[in-house]
C-alpha cells in the first residue's frame, strides 16, 4: 500500500498516522505538502492528519479544504482513490465536500481530550474490514469542533446505506447521548461517502496502535486498509 500523509500549516498527527500506516504495512508513506499540486505516482491511500490547520481560523478545516493539494486529493477519490481524513481531516473533508455533514462547536463549547468508546457499525468498508461487525474499541478524541450534524434527508441516506461507519457508546456498547463527547447527532463519529471509498472520523485510531501507550484497538484500522490495499 502507498500512501501519502499530507501536511498542512499546523497539521500535528501526521508523523503518529505515518508511523500507524508503517507498522501495519511495511512501507513509509509519503508526506505531501499542501502548496503541492499532485499526490505522488502510484498513491493508493491519501491521508489527512488531525491538527489545527491554518490555526483553526474562520472554522475547522475550512481554509485547508482550499489548499492546492485538494483538486489532487478530490481526483483520487473520484478515480476511487482511498481517502481517510481523522479530526482535522474529517473537518477538512467535510468543507470540501467529499463526506457529507458538518463538524460543529462541541456542545460543551469546550475542547475535549479523552479516550472514547465506539462501535464499529459497519465492516464493509477498506478501513473497517479487519474489526468484527459492531465490535466496540477505545480510542482517544482530542478537539474542539467534533459535533456532528447533518440534515434529516442525508441521516436517511447514512443510515440506510450503512455509512455510519463509528458511532460513540457506552464500554457496554449502547448508544446512549452520555457517551459521546461532543453532542455529534446520533452519536456519529465517523462517515463513509457514497462509494466508501473516503471515510471521516472525529476520534485518532493512530494514537491508540501500542499497549505502551494504552491499547491497539486503533491498529486494525491500520491493518484493514493494508489488506484491502495491499
Ligand atoms: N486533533 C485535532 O485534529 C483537532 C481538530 C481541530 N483543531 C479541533 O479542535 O476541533
Amino acid at each position: 500500500m502507498k500512501a501519502a500523509v499530507v501536511v498542512f500549516p499546523g497539521s500535528n498527527r501526521e508523523r503518529d498516522v505515518a508511523l500507524a500506516l508503517k507498522r501495519a504495512s511495511y512501507t513509509t508513506p509519503a508526506y505531501v505538502w499542501h502548496g503541492d499540486t499532485e499526490l505522488p505516482a502510484g498513491t493508493d491511500l491519501v491521508v489527512l492528519p488531525g491538527g489545527f490547520s491554518y490555526g483553526d481560523y474562520l472554522r475547522c478545516g475550512a481554509m485547508a479544504s482550499l489548499s492546492p493539494i485538494m483538486r489532487a486529493v478530490k481526483d483520487h477519490a473520484a478515480r476511487g482513490g482511498h481517502v481517510i481524513g481523522i479530526c482535522n481531516g474529517f473537518q477538512i473533508l467535510a468543507e470540501t465536500g467529499l463526506v457529507p455533514g458538518v463538524l460543529m462547536r462541541n456542545a460543551s463549547l469546550r475542547f475535549v481530550c479523552r479516550d472514547v468508546h465506539l462501535k464499529v457499525e459497519t465492516t464493509d468498508s477498506a478501513f473497517t474490514g479487519s474489526y468484527l461487525p459492531g465490535q466496540v474499541i477505545r480510542v482517544p478524541v482530542a478537539h474542539a469542533e467534533g459535533n456532528y450534524f447533518a440534515d434529516d434527508e442525508t441521516l436517511k441516506r447514512l443510515e440506510g446505506e450503512g455509512r455510519v461507519a463509528f458511532r460513540y457508546c457506552t464500554e457496554a456498547g449502547e448508544i446512549a447521548p452520555e457517551a459521546s463527547p461532543n453532542g455529534a447527532i446520533r452519536n456519529i463519529a465517523g462517515v463513509l461517502n457514497e462509494k466508501r471509498n473516503v471515510l471521516g472520523m472525529m476520534p485518532h485510531p493512530e494514537n491508540m496502535t501500542e499497549t505502551v501507550v494504552g491499547g491497539t484497538d486503533g491498529a486494525l484500522l491500520f491493518d484493514s486498509l493494508a489488506k484491502a490495499l495491499a
